[in-house]
């Protein structure tokens, strides 16, 4: 049974409730255990799971959040900076599945975050999964 590590980015209470329920659903029906931190925002996951893969204590991580365009140049830097972040530590080996939406407004965010829809959450979790298993394939 692995252990993943579920980092979500809580700034919007009920889109992440949705993605939170996707991710442990897919989890679950494959059978491995989860845990759950929260970090402010998007910008602040790749640390936290950088922070959490230190402890050795993980097999996995799926990176849950929502980021919906605002009136600024932020949205580029938190969506841009947050995924370059992930893919980065994807890059040196760890399985990361990316759950973290970048929309431009809430509807759009709503449909990806609902299990019986879009299911962004729990497709993040099923590819935290398939890179824990290419782990083990290519396992020296
Ligand atoms: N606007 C959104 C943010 N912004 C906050 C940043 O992610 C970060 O927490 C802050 O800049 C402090 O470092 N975060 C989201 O997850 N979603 C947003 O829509
Ligand atoms: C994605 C964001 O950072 C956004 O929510 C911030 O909104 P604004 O650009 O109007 O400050």
């Amino acid at each position: 049974m692995a252990k993943l590590l579920i980092v979500e980015a809580r700034f919007y209470d009920h889109l992440n409730d949705l993605l939170l329920e996707g991710a442990r659903s897919a989890i679950e029906a494959a059978g491995h255990a989860h845990e759950t931190i929260t970090v402010p925002g998007a910008l602040e996951v790749p640390g936290a799971i950088a922070l959490a893969a230190d402890s050795g204590r993980y097999d996995a991580y799926v990176a849950l959040g929502v980021v919906i365009r605002g009136e600024t140049y932020h949205f580029e830097i938190v969506a841009g900076e947050s995924a370059r972040g992930l893919m980065a530590l994807s890059m040196d080996g760890l399985a990361i599945g990316n759950g973290i939406l970048t929309t431009e407004n809430e509807a759009q965010a709503l449909t990806r975050a609902k299990k019986d829809e879009k299911d962004k959450g729990g497709e993040a979790a099923k590819a935290a999964l398939a890179m824990l298993a290419l782990q083990g394939r290519f396992a020296r």
